[in-house]
């Protein structure tokens, strides 16, 4: 079995400058990776069918899964015979705004270019990954960068101040289409992404902390009260920064010192099910 992990992602910045022709918007954010993942096992199939094994029930196993569709992409492209049975041992929550199933589907990529011998560039899994999802081409990257487009252009970053990462999802998935299709682009407040970039190139903490915005935020939070909520109880608890993932619903908080972290775990914990303290990671993986 080849085992490869995909990591989940944030959004510390996630702009949207307008609506295109194609129907999806013009983005500008700065993601970074988390130390929370799924981990992906994949045995070469001589009989050139793909399986999906994932005991989670919110997670599909058949044609839907971003990870299935990683491997059809790849096979129907390089003319792969052979096939594949994937196991997903998922950890990141589901429609949760981690980018997930896209962190899978990033790392059925790498993993397959490995085991099918196919050897292709990270640009070219990235370029392929653009096909499956607006996601995939950062979560083939990994580490910290700017993306723009629909989210598939990738600039890498340096990894950010070193800190931990306090996430909680509350017990609802969030439609990302439904998000993005709700947002009044003439009501934007667009954040300052270029602070940001200063503040990851300077490792600059408090700066990283000053600089964070997420203009769905809005969308989501009219739509789920109790995403606010938690963004109150986050920044209550003492969380130096505190913003929601990518279209939602999960929110994050941003601390400096280990010892407040079990602090602001213990105290989500009465509010809600899903939360994790994690390390950012914020450096790219080694190429397996
Ligand atoms: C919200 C984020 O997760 C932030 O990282 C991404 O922008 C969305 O990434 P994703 O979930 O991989 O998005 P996709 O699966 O490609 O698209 C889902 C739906 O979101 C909307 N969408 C997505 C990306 C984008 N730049 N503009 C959009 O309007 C479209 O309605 C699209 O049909
Ligand atoms: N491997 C997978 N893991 C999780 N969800 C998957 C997977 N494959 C397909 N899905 C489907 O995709 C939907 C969105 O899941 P995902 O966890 O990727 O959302 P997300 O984290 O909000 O993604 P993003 O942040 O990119 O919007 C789920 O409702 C699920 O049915």
């Amino acid at each position: 079995m080849y085992y490869v992990k995909a990591p989940a992602k944030i959004n510390l910045t996630l702009d949207v400058l307008h609506k295109r022709p194609d129907g999806y918007h013009e983005v500008e954010m700065i993601m970074t990776t988390v130390d929370l993942a799924d981990r992906i096992g994949l045995e070469v199939r001589e009989d050139g069918a793909i399986h999906i094994l994932s005991v989670d029930r919110f997670v599909p196993n058949d044609h839907r899964n971003l990870a299935y569709q990683a491997a059809k992409i790849l096979k129907d492209i390089y003319r792969v015979k052979k096939g594949v049975s994937i196991t997903i041992e998922k950890n990141i929550p589901v429609a949760a705004g981690l980018a997930g199933g896209s962190s899978d589907a990033a790392a059925t990529l790498k993993g397959l270019n490995v085991i099918w011998e196919l050897g292709l560039s990270l640009d070219e899994l990235a370029e392929i990954g653009s096909k499956i999802g607006s996601d995939v081409p950062f979560c083939v990257y990994g580490g910290t960068a700017l993306a723009t487009g629909r989210g598939e252009k990738i600039q890498e970053l340096p990894s950010p101040a070193n800190c931990w990462i306090v996430l909680a999802k509350p017990t609802l998935g969030v439609s990302t289409a439904d998000i993005y299709g709700n947002l009044k682009i003439n009501e934007i407040e667009h954040p300052n992404t270029a602070l940001m970039i200063e503040s990851i190139q300077q490792k600059d903490f408090d700066l990283m902390c000053s600089s964070v915005g997420n203009v769905l935020e809005d969308v989501t939070l009219k739509l789920y009260p109790e995403v606010a909520g938690l963004k109150d109880q986050m920044k209550k608890f003492g969380a130096d920064a505190v913003l929601m993932s990518g279209s939602g619903p999960t929110v994050f908080g941003i601390v400096d010192h280990e010892t407040r972290v079990q602090r602001i775990y213990n105290g989500l914990r009465g509010f809600c099910d899903e939360v994790y303290a994690v390390r950012l990671m914020g450096d790219r993986e080694p190429l397996a």
